[in-house]
């Protein structure tokens, strides 16, 4: 079903403040639709990066009301885009947890999807140590929706390690991954990981991330991309705050799936 779009990912170094990270996202999206984005991402916990837990949960809101919601929903029915809130904190089920939630918003500004990051990220290497288990509450469901140009699957950072979850989706042709990458981990796998997503499943892949030294103290990778079917970068950006924009192409991506039919000879 794709058709030709332009399409956004933008790179934030999001601090402790939500309204100064509000303000750089509501920035970044504008200046993203004014170079002709219809479909547009932000990165992973966007609104807020704190080692304070603390913090996520006071920011946390109720699905369908709240400050966060109301400027995301403003914003895109105001420039009239797609736009794939990369994540932010939703109160969970369990009142000591909260999801790790991408809101999808129409050019009306309703919420077209809602995905809640499926697998947890725990790690320990060195000094660096994350639990992501103990506050959020993991999703259970893949999900993707459609725009009037293309089927579009998410995932959410950790669970680009997951290959099954992309497959299992009904055809995407392109897959949105918001991230925070660590710095270790994203200098071996990030690239390697986004890469292989987009040939094994034939399609497009945009990937928003965090990328720079955070008012935390912590360090992400950065390294925003789009990527095509090929698994060619369409463009990139290393560290800092930015746009990466790149137009989705049906011809191109009718052409990789001609020439190499991988996604028509699965078998299982
Ligand atoms: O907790 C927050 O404030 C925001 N969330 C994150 O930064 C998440 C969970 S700690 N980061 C990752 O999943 C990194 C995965 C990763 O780096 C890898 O898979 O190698």
């Amino acid at each position: 079903m794709l058709a030709d779009v332009k399409v956004s990912a933008i790179q934030m170094v999001s601090g402790e403040d939500p309204e100064q990270n509000l303000a750089r996202a509501e920035y970044w999206v504008t200046e993203a639709a004014s170079q002709g984005a219809q479909i547009i991402a932000l990165p992973e916990y966007f609104p807020m990066l704190n080692r304070d837990e603390r913090a996520k949960f006071a920011l946390a809101e109720h699905f369908g009301s709240g400050m966060m919601q109301d400027r995301l929903a403003q914003l895109a029915q105001k420039l009239g885009i797609w736009l794939v809130a990369g994540s932010l904190p939703l109160k969970g089920k369990q009142a000591d947890k909260v999801t790790n939630t991408s809101l999808v918003f129409d050019p009306s500004g309703a919420v077209a999807a809602r995905y809640d990051k499926i697998h947890l990220f725990d790690f320990q290497k060195g000094d660096e140590c994350y639990q992501e288990s103990a506050s959020i509450e993991a999703g259970q469901q893949p999900v993707c929706f459609d725009t009037p140009w293309a089927r579009v699957g998410l995932g959410i950072c950790y669970d680009l390690r997951f290959p099954e979850l992309f497959r299992g989706l009904d055809d995407v042709d392109l897959l949105v991954i918001p991230a925070a990458f660590t710095v270790p981990t994203g200098r071996s796998h990030w690239e390697l990981l986004l890469r292989a997503r987009a040939v094994e499943n034939q399609c497009y892949l945009m990937a928003p991330a965090q990328g720079g030294q955070h008012d935390s103290g912590r360090v992400t990778w950065g390294h925003s991309m789009i990527v095509d079917p090929w698994g060619e970068i369409l463009g990139q950006q290393d560290l800092g705050e930015g746009i990466v924009t790149g137009t989705l192409s049906k011809q191109r991506f009718d052409e990789v799936r001609r020439q190499l039919p991988a996604w028509l000879h699965r078998r299982l």
